[in-house]
């Protein structure tokens, strides 16, 4: 039988303990939201299950019970089901029903436009309320995600230099020097070094390293995604009311508020200078940041690049920073890695004498052991999210109404028919697999496949994957030359899951010590 964990007390603490505000209107505001869940049990939720598609982890419970349980056993439920069925069937998580799509039937989805991530996000993600602006840029058009396919990855090379001196800096101030082994909280450094290194990338100087912007960088995304869930929480009725209520919104709209006071004058500023540039008959200044992809895609077309620079960040941050931490608490884990990766990283640093796209290339063992993490650890349980758009039948005849929500999940990355050993962790799986012939470009960090739906796969698979894999392969080859590292009392931080996401405890620590780098 399958043990159920317990929601861990962080996450619990985290939901009941938002933000600080003065008592009175805390009162208020829980008046308010207490009347909403009485009223919540007595208006209906929009979520009764799709009828003709058998329901999973419900057996016998409420909608209600079955949220709960599916809040805080959604791995289990999904990875036993993978087991016993290839059909796809339906829970009954927080949002509502939803339809898990068999792990197989990646191929056919990967070209599916009767389903969209844009949906999804405007439906799960509340994108036309204010504060939830960041997504809002992905779900209303394409001008975000063209412009990290134009801009970002056409810098990725020149942006090389920039992640390496950055980290340096970050690291010097987060691990100060030390030959006594010292504490330190990964989880809380992970978040800050991504959130500076994507920002040193995506924003023009001084404004990168603007500590007001850098705390939104790092926070944004974590009460984005609480705002949401407090807001799921509410049958859709009352949304437009509750939406005021909930603390998170406040902190949401809040931080929208800074972004646009920091960034705007700075796209003023751009602009003044474009149009002075023409009136003087020469070039604008070149500049290559998200603000000017963003503006460079949108072709003219009026686009909020706020909430564009927001979306960079929803998509951006969280993502990359707990596969880095999984990733270095693997190693930790397997410490007979630490060594062979810090060789791969002296041998190529000093074959090649900066970092580099050729360079990071050639960190084979790295990047195999980065995607094996992510298919041990993955970020979330279901990579793939889709709302459709149209009535449809799926091939087994399974008819989705439009409306509906549908996953995929990542059940095949663990299946046995696929890698070998699918439990263990082999840090040279994918080492050894790309040197299978005509492997060589398959099983690559960034590669997509159906298998290894990290990134998802397909016409929208990640597009920031490429930057995402170089930052966090300069990250680890500097922690690994200018550090020893151990985990505390040799436990690797526990991975917990809420729903469909999983995450490590923040209040972990590791340890660290100073080593003389030899690049
Ligand atoms: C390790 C870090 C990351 C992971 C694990 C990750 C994962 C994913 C996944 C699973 C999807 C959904 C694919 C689908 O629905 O088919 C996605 C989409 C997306 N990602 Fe990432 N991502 C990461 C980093 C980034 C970064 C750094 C950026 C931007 C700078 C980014 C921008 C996006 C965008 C814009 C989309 C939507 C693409 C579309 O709908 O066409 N991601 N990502």
């Amino acid at each position: 039988m399958t043990t159920i964990p317990k929601i861990p007390t962080f996450i619990l603490t985290r939901l009941s303990t938002p933000v600080q505000a003065n008592l009175f209107t805390v009162q208020i505001a829980a008046l308010v939201v207490t009347i909403i869940v009485i009223a919540a049990f007595v208006l209906r939720f929009d979520d009764r299950p799709y009828p003709g598609l058998e329901i999973v982890g419900k057996e016998g419970k409420t909608t209600m019970g079955a949220k709960w349980h599916f809040l805080k056993a959604a791995p289990s439920i999904i990875y036993e089901t993978a087991k016993k069925t290839l059909h796809p069937y339906q829970v009954i998580a927080l949002g509502g029903p939803l339809i898990i799509l068999p792990a197989d039937s990646m191929e056919d989805l990967r070209k599916d436009e009767r389903m969209t991530f844009k949906a999804f996000l405007e439906k799960m993600f509340f994108t036309h309320y204010p504060g939830f602006n960041g997504f809002r840029s992905v779900s209303d058009s394409d001008i975000m995600i063209n412009s990290i396919k134009q801009g970002l990855t056409q810098s990725l090379v020149a942006s090389i230099v920039n992640l390496d001196v950055e980290t340096a800096k970050a690291l010097q101030e987060l691990f100060p020097a030390t030959d006594e082994w010292r504490e330190t909280c990964f989880d809380e450094m992970g978040v800050e070094i991504i959130a500076r290194l994507s920002s040193r990338t995506f924003l023009p100087e001084p404004l990168c390293y603007n500590k007001q912007w850098l705390e939104i960088a790092a926070k944004y995304t974590l009460d984005f995604h609480m705002g949401a869930f407090s807001l799921r929480m509410v049958p859709p009725a009352l949304r437009p009311i509750a939406y005021w209520f909930i603390p998170y919104t406040w902190k949401l709209r809040a931080q929208v508020r800074l972004a646009r006071k920091l960034i705007n004058p700075y796209i003023d500023a751009r602009r003044a200078e474009q149009q002075k540039a023409m009136k003087e008959g020469r070039p604008p200044q070149k500049v290559s940041d998200a603000l000017q992809w963003i503006d460079n895609a949108a072709k003219g077309e009026n686009c909020d690049v706020v909430a564009a620079l927001l979306g960079y960040t929803l998509a951006a941050v969280h993502t990359t920073s707990v596969t880095l931490v999984n990733c270095f608490y693997e190693l930790l884990s397997h410490p007979e890695y630490i060594n062979e990766l810090r060789e791969e990283v002296i041998t190529v640093f000093k074959e090649e004498g900066a970092w580099t796209k050729p360079s990071l290339t050639k960190l084979r063992l790295m990047d195999s052991f980065m995607k094996e993490s992510q298919r041990t650890s993955p970020v979330t349980l279901i990579p793939i999210n889709r709302v459709a758009v149209e009535n449809f039948t799926l091939p087994d005849g399974t008819k989705v109404p439009k409306g509906a929500t549908l996953g995929l999940p990542v059940t095949k990355m663990k299946d046995g028919t696929v890698f070998e050993n699918p439990e263990e962790f082999d840090g040279y799986r994918f080492y050894k697999m790309r040197q299978q012939p005509g492997n060589e470009q398959k099983w690559q960090f960034v590669s997509t496949s159906n298998e290894h739906v990290s990134f998802g796969h397909g016409k929208h698979a990640c597009p920031g994957r490429f930057f995402a894999s170089n930052e966090i392969k300069i990250i680890l080859a500097h922690l690994l030359t200018k550090y020893e590292w151990k985990l505390k009392d040799g436990k690797r931080p526990k991975v917990v899951s809420i729903g469909t996401e999983f995450m490590t405890n923040p209040d972990s620590k590791i340890l660290y010590r100073s080593r003389v780098s030899e690049i």
